[in-house]
C-alpha cells in the first residue's frame, strides 16, 4: 500500500482528473460516499449491532492500547470482510434455500428507506471551504438518504466555497438538509452522536486559523466519536506533525492513497483508526508516478521486496545453505546485548552462528547458549574490546557470510580505525547498530574517506544514534523520521532501519517502508539487540539488505505481539520472549 505525500496527492488528483478525464466531481462523491460508509460501520459498530463488516483487518489488539485497522486496495487480500453486515438480508429469490435455486437479495441502507437504527443518531458536519468540505457535504447528503439526523456547520459562510464543494453546497440547499454557519447560529456539539471533520484536508497550511481551530477544540471536548475526512484537521499531512490545535479521531477515512502523516507519531496517534478508501483513482498510478513509499504488509514484502514471507526451506538443505553469522558483541557489562543477537540470528534460522567476544569472557559464556559457537577475538584480561581484534574478526569473518558489529561493544581507543577495517576489509554484508553506529557517528567528516564497500551495510539506529549520525537533535529526527532516514540511506548508500514506533526502513535507491507490527511494550533492554541478531540472520539465508532490513523489522514487531499475548501484558514482554516468540 503506497503512502504519499499532499503534493503527490495532489499531482495524482490531477492527473486523474485532466489526463484519465474522471471529473473531480466523481471522485468527490466517491470519497463522501465512502466517508458516509465508514460512519454508518461506526455506528452500527457502536451499538452492538454488527461487527461482521467491521473485522480489523491488520493486528488484533488483545495485546496492548492501541486499536487499529487499515485496509484499502489490498485489504481483501488481508481478510478484510465488507459483508453487507450493516444492510439487510431481506429476501430469498429463489425456492427455499435450496443451494443452485436463484440467491438472496440482499439491501444496503440506501436502498430501503429509514432503519429505525439510524434515526437515532445525529451526526453534525464540520465543513471547511475547501474540496475537504466539499467531501463533508458529499457525505452529509449520503447520510440523510441512509436516514440520520445530519447537520451541516459550516467553518465560514457557505458563499466561500467554490467549484465542486460550491456544487455540493446548493445540493445541501436544494435538499433542505439543515445547515447552520458556526459563529453565527447557536452550536452545542455534545448533544451530538458523532462529528465529522471536513474542515481542513491536504490543502492545509500552518496551524487552524480561527474560526477553525475553535471549532477544533469545540469538536475535541464534545466527548464524542469523530470521524476525519482525509486527516484530522490540523494534522500536518506530510510529517504527522500536530498543529495546536488538531482534531483526536476515532477514526480517520483516508482517500485513495495513505498520507505521510498517518503513518508516524505524533500524527498517528490523533488519527484514530484509519481506513484507506478507494476514489476512483486507478491504485496503479502511484507507482508510474515514482512513489516510493509503502506501509509494510506481507502483501508489501511479497510483491514489491520479493520476500518469501512463509520462510520455506529446501528438503534437502543443510546447515550451510542457511548461513554463518558473525556477530561481534557484547563486553564484560554488556555481554547480554552480545547473546542476545547472537541468539535471535539462530532462531531466524541462520545454519551457523558465531559470537565473538572479548577473551576474558569466554569462560564464563561457556555453555550460555550450547547452540552458538563461541570465539575469543580480543586478547587482553579486562573484557573490553581493543584495536587489535581487528585482525581476529577479519579472519574469522572471511568463512562467514554476514557480520554484525555494535550491541554491548562500548567505546575503545581506536575504535574509529577498528572499525574503518571491517568496513573495508571484510567482503560480505555487514550489520552495524548500538555503539557501533556511535562510532561512525564520532568518525564525523573522516567517513568520507572510507572506501566504499561492494557489499551491503545495514545500520540500525534509534532515534538518538540517528541524530548523532546526522549531528542534530533527537527532537529533529523524530519531527521528519521519514525524510531523515530516506536522505541518509541515499546518500551514503546503505539501508537504514530508524527504529521507534512505524520504525521506518529505508534503501539506497530511494524506496522507503514504513512498519506497523510491534507495540510500546517492545521499548525494553535489548529488543534492539535481537533485531540486530533477526537482519544478519536473515542476510546469512541469501535476503537482500532490503528485504532482510524490512523483512526483519516486520517479524521482530510481529514476534513481539506474539509475545504479549503469551504474557498477557505488553508490558511484560523483555527481548528474550521475543526471541522464543519468533
Ligand atoms: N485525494 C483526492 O484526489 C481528492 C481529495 N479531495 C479532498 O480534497 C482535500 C484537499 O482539498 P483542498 O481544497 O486542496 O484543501 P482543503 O480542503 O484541505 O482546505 C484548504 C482550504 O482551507 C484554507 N486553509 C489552509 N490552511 C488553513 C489553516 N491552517 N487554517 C485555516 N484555513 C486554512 C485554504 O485557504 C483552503 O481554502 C483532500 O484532503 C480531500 O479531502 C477531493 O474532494 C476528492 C479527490
Ligand atoms: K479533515
Amino acid at each position: 500500500m503506497y503512502i504519499v505525500t499532499a503534493e503527490e496527492m495532489r499531482q495524482l488528483d490531477r492527473y486523474t482528473i485532466d489526463k484519465l478525464g474522471i471529473p473531480a466531481l466523481t471522485l468527490m462523491e466517491n470519497a463522501g460516499r465512502a466517508v458516509a460508509d465508514e460512519v454508518l460501520k461506526l455506528c452500527a459498530m457502536e451499538s452492538g449491532w454488527s461487527h461482521k463488516s467491521f473485522s480489523e483487518s491488520h493486528v488484533d489488539s488483545a495485546y496492548g492500547t492501541e486499536r487499529r485497522y487499515i485496509v484499502g486496495q489490498d485489504a481483501a487480500k488481508q481478510g478484510y470482510d465488507e459483508g453487507p453486515a450493516y444492510g439487510e438480508q431481506v429476501a430469498h429469490s429463489g425456492p427455499g434455500d435450496t443451494p443452485g435455486h436463484g440467491g438472496v437479495i440482499r439491501t444496503e441502507p440506501w436502498s430501503h428507506g429509514r432503519h429505525a437504527m439510524w434515526e437515532r443518531e445525529h451526526w453534525y458536519i464540520l465543513v471547511g471551504k475547501g474540496n475537504n468540505g466539499g467531501d463533508g457535504l458529499v457525505a452529509a447528503r449520503h447520510l440523510t438518504d441512509a436516514g440520520l439526523r445530519v447537520t451541516v456547520v459550516y467553518a465560514e459562510s457557505p458563499d466561500t466555497l467554490r467549484g465542486e464543494a460550491a456544487v455540493q453546497r446548493d445540493t445541501i440547499a436544494a435538499l433542505h438538509i439543515p445547515a447552520l454557519v458556526y459563529g453565527r447560529d447557536a452550536l452545542d456539539l455534545r448533544g451530538a452522536s458523532g462529528i465529522v471533520d471536513a474542515l481542513l484536508g491536504t490543502g492545509t497550511q500552518g496551524p487552524p486559523r480561527e474560526p477553525y481551530a475553535s471549532l477544533v477544540r469545540e469538536a475535541n471536548a464534545s466527548g464524542v466519536p469523530l470521524v476525519s475526512v482525509d486527516v484530522p484537521s490540523g494534522l500536518d499531512a506530510d510529517t504527522g506533525a500536530l498543529y495546536e490545535p488538531c482534531i483526536r479521531a476515532r477514526v480517520t477515512v483516508c482517500l485513495a492513497y495513505l498520507k505521510c502523516g498517518l503513518v508516524q507519531y505524533p500524527g498517528a496517534g490523533n488519527a484514530g483508526d484509519v481506513v484507506v478508501r478507494y476514489i476512483g483513482i486507478p491504485p496503479g498510478l502511484a507507482r508510474e508516478h515514482g512513489v516510493q513509499l509503502r506501509l509494510l504488509t506481507r502483501d508489501t514484502l511479497r510483491e514489491a521486496l520479493g520476500v518469501d514471507v512463509s520462510r520455506s526451506r529446501v528438503p534437502d538443505g543443510h546447515k550451510g545453505t542457511y548461513g554463518h553469522v558473525l556477530v561481534a558483541a557484547g563486553s564484560l557489562r554488556m555481554s547480554g546485548a552480545g547473546l542476545l543477537a547472537a541468539r535471535a540470528a539462530l532462531r531466524i534460522g541462520s545454519g551457523l552462528v558465531t559470537w565473538a567476544v572479548p577473551e576474558a569472557l569466554l569462560p564464563r559464556l561457556i555453555g550460555a547458549a550450547p547452540e552458538l559457537m563461541l570465539a575469543a577475538a580480543a586478547a587482553g584480561g579486562d573484557g573490553e574490546w581493543n584495536a587489535g581484534s581487528a585482525d581476529v574478526l577479519l579472519q574469522l569473518a572471511q568463512a562467514r557470510d554476514v557480520l554484525a558489529v555494535g550491541p554491548g561493544l562500548g567505546r575503545f581507543a581506536g575504535d574509529t580505525g577498528w572499525l574503518r577495517r571491517l568496513w573495508e576489509e571484510y567482503s560480505g554484508p555487514l550489520v552495524l547498530d548500538a555503539d557501533a553506529l556511535n562510532i561512525l557517528a564520532a568518525a564525523g567528516p573522516e567517513l568520507e574517506a572510507w572506501k566504499p564497500r561492494g557489499a551491503a551495510v545495514v545500520l540500525t539506529p534509534h532515534p538518538g544514534e540517528m541524530a548523532r549520525l546526522l549531528g542534530i537533535s533527537t527532537a529533529e529526527v523524530q519531527r521528519e523520521r521519514i525524510a531523515h532516514a530516506r536522505q541518509y540511506a541515499r546518500t551514503r548508500g546503505v539501508t537504514l532501519v530508524l527504529k521507534g514506533a512505524r520504525t521506518v526502513i529505508a534503501c539506497p535507491d530511494g524506496a522507503v517502508y514504513v512498519n506497523t507490527t510491534g507495540h510500546a511494550g517492545m521499548a525494553t533492554g535489548g529488543a534492539g539487540d535481537v533485531l540486530t541478531g533477526i537482519i544478519a540472520g536473515l542476510l546469512a539465508q541469501g535476503l537482500n539488505a532490503s528485504q532482510a532490513a524490512a523483512f526483519g523489522v516486520y517479524l521482530h514487531g510481529a514476534a513481539g505481539e506474539t509475545a504479549a499475548r503469551h504474557r498477557q501484558h505488553a508490558a511484560s514482554v523483555i527481548a528474550g520472549d521475543i526471541i522464543e516468540a519468533l
